[in-house]
């Protein structure tokens, strides 16, 4: 067998084994080990594998699951890229990398990195450390100095005595090492029977083989409690980006001039030569913007809520149209953010009303005149409008409904 270093360099493809056959009898999840509970939209597993995934410096990668766990495997992490291989692991972890090892042989790859699946937090800065630090005969460990006072505990739940914590360190994965020696050592342990090391380094003190401290993450936690759990999740959704659902809707709307003294727009009854003809008040501004708001939420137009052949819409005020397109939106859980309506005409001048205007719109809408704008522009003398048969306007309304935008 060769030792693979002289596969090993600065720039060569790391492998990695990634351990994911365990039971977490300690976290307790009635619905499937831990490593493939949902945390913030997809299973743990998922997330460690795309860091590996997406690192420059990792070539194969080899998942030690459950034989129970394939349909599991294939939900959280199918359609992975070619590189990644599942394997059957075995009862115990250190089992599990042995086989995981094993499983690489046909590579001979110079370097291999040990992961827990159960570490979804693993960085990209904190796999480059860990490679750097790789040496042709000698193991890389991330771990953290212990923070906290250790107590040893007696029998009777007692401290029996303080631990000096000098020079202790937790130990966290990726472990990183030369294949060969690691396989090597792995393969020895289990031909003497020593089945009782809870992670690689330890083993490869055990052999022998120098093995290196580079600094761990406090990030990179390994959930082990169903609170840690929890917390992971919570920490994700936190950091999701958010998609609300914010809505446009448009409106648009015409009404010819017939004899009369006044027009009405956006609520406001202006003294005019003409009045403009229609089945309501024929308030042009108030009925685009009801279909803007009522488009929002696919909810149709003005004529579907108040058909034109109802008598008893005949000269109804359309502050009324607008207001049932407001309580519409509002019953499906929508909060208007604003409303634009632009007014075409060549006459009457609308900028003495605008206030008015807004404050009725304010009123009728429920939210405040700073979100409400009313504009006009004449037709420069072109068309029906420039003609002055009649008045058209365009409306814009935005919503912002409960919930995201659907992936
Ligand atoms: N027979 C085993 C046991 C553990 N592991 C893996 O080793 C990692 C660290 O182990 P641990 O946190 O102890 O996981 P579990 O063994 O699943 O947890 P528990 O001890 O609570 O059952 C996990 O990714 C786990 O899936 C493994 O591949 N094979
Ligand atoms: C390998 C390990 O992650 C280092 O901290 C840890 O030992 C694995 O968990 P276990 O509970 O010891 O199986």
């Amino acid at each position: 067998m060769t030792d693979g270093s002289e596969n090993s360099s600065a720039t060569g493809e790391v492998a990695v084994v990634i351990v994911a056959a365990g039971r977490g009898a300690r976290a307790g999840q009635a619905n499937g080990p831990k490593q493939y509970q949902n945390i913030g939209g997809r299973a743990v597993i998922a997330h460690t594998l795309e860091m590996f995934l997406a690192h420059p410096r990792t070539g194969r990668i080899v998942v030690a699951i459950h034989a129970d766990d394939h349909e599991l495997f294939r939900q959280a992490a199918g359609g992975q890229a070619e590189r990644v291989t599942a394997i059957i692991g075995g009862p115990t972890r250190q089992e599990s990398v042995r086989l995981g090892l094993l499983a690489l042989k046909d590579h001979a790859p110079g370097q291999v990195l040990i992961h827990d699946a159960v570490r979804p937090f693993v960085d990209a800065e904190l796999i480059d450390r860990t490679i750097a630090a790789i040496g042709k005969n000698e193991g890389a460990l991330p771990a953290l100095p212990i923070a906290d006072t250790l107590k040893r505990e007696s029998a009777a739940g007692v401290v029996a005595e303080t631990v000096s914590r000098s020079g202790l360190h937790a130990a966290q994965t990726p472990q990183g090492f030369p294949y060969g020696p690691i396989l090597a050592a792995h393969d020895k342990a289990y031909q003497l029977g020593r089945l009782d090391f809870t992670d690689d380094a330890a083993i490869a003190e055990w052999a022998q083989i120098p093995v290196k401290l580079v600094p761990g993450s406090p990030d990179n936690v390994k959930l082990t409690w169903a609170r840690d759990i929890a917390m992971a999740h919570q920490r994700l959704s936190s950091e999701r980006t958010h998609f609300p659902d914010i809505r446009t809707g448009n409106g648009y709307d015409v009404h010819a001039f017939e004899p009369g003294d006044h027009v009405t727009l956006c609520g406001v009854a202006i003294p005019h030569d003409k009045r403009l003809s229609g089945h309501s008040d024929a308030d042009v501004g108030l009925h685009a913007l009801t279909d803007a708001l009522l488009a929002t939420c696919g909810a149709g137009d003005i004529g579907t809520h108040f058909p034109p052949s109802d008598p008893q819409w005949k000269g109804a005020a359309s502050r009324i149209f607008v207001e049932h397109a407001a309580k519409v939106v509002r019953e499906r859980g929508g909060r208007i953010a604003n409303a634009d309506i632009t007014l075409i005409c060549e006459a009457p001048r609308v900028g003495p009303h605008r206030e008015a205007m807004t404050a009725a719109l304010s009123q009728m809408l429920g939210i405040s005149a700073d979100r409400i704008s009313i504009k006009a522009t004449t037709n420069e003398k072109l068309g029906f409008v420039g003609r002055e048969e009649g008045i058209a306007a365009i409306a814009t309304a935005s919503v912002v409904f409960p919930g995201e935008v659907p992936e």
